[in-house]
């Protein structure tokens, strides 16, 4: 049985202080909940306050990225000891919003992803298609494809360690989600892409999520779909009440 798992990706949003005060209210909504796992991925800026603010709740801590190496001259950057000595458990690789404005690509996802299961860290790998890939009925082959090779080299142990977000890119902050039963298709094409690569007991065990215009109102019904086990939550996740309602979501 997959244990759901709702991820609130903060992107580039909140101030310091404004970071404390969502974890604050979180933690008091919602930090000792335990039907799913909880992740917040706030700015790098704010992953040790957010950190201070839920330790001791049940709620997890993950990055937005991370480099590959282990240190050295990568202005910009951070590595998967920073994100540890944090006490991040989770890192996002391969956003939409990665690969469309910083150059990430299936070959770098792989590396991330690598790196990240090297330190211990659980990679949340995205995948997802333009609107046009999806009108021209290419949309599954893309995300086998992003699938295959952002995971590429992977083995069933660290298989285990990995989860998915499926996140259709003309979704994403638009406000127009894709059917659930659209998103539920997707997953079990992504599953069974996993099940043929790797094994049925990997397929089975890996954690798929939905993102893209995720709120409360679209929650129940999404996760009531058999092979939607989550959501990565971009602006319903930056406020308290709306994030809250979506972890507590009631799937039938
Ligand atoms: O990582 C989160 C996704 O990009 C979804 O963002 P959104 O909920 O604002 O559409």
């Amino acid at each position: 049985m997959r244990k759901a798992l709702i991820a609130g990706n903060w992107k580039m949003n909140k101030t310091d202080p404004e970071a404390i005060e969502l974890a604050r209210a979180l933690v008091a909504e919602v930090g000792q909940y335990e039907a799913c796992d909880i992740l917040l991925c706030p700015p790098f800026t704010s992953l040790k306050s957010v950190g201070d603010v839920i330790r001791g709740s049940k709620i997890k801590l993950g990055a937005q990225t991370m480099h590959w190496e282990k240190s050295g001259a990568f202005t910009g950057m951070v590595c998967a000891d920073m994100l540890k000595s944090l006490g991040c458990t989770y890192v996002i690789i391969g956003h939409s919003e990665q690969r469309q404005f910083f150059g990430e690509t299936d070959e770098t996802v792989n590396k991330r992803t690598r790196a990240a299961l090297a330190n211990g860290l659980t990679p949340i790998v995205c995948v997802g298609e333009f609107l046009e890939q999806r009108e021209s009925g290419k949309h599954e082959q893309i995300v086998r494809d992003q699938v295959i090779q952002g995971l590429k080299g992977l083995t069933s142990d660290e298989m285990k360690q990995v989860a998915i977000a499926y996140e259709p890119v003309w979704a994403i902050g638009t406000g127009k989600t894709a059917s659930s039963q659209d998103a539920d298709d997707m997953h079990a094409c992504i599953r069974s892409t996993i099940e043929k690569v790797w094994n049925r007991d990997v397929a089975q065990g890996l954690v798929i999520q939905y993102g893209g215009s995720v709120k409360p109102d679209t929650i129940d019904e999404q996760m009531a779909m058999p092979n939607i086990d989550g959501a990565l939550v971009g602006g319903a996740a930056l406020q308290a009440d709306s994030f809250a309602r979506i972890v507590r979501f009631q799937a039938g």
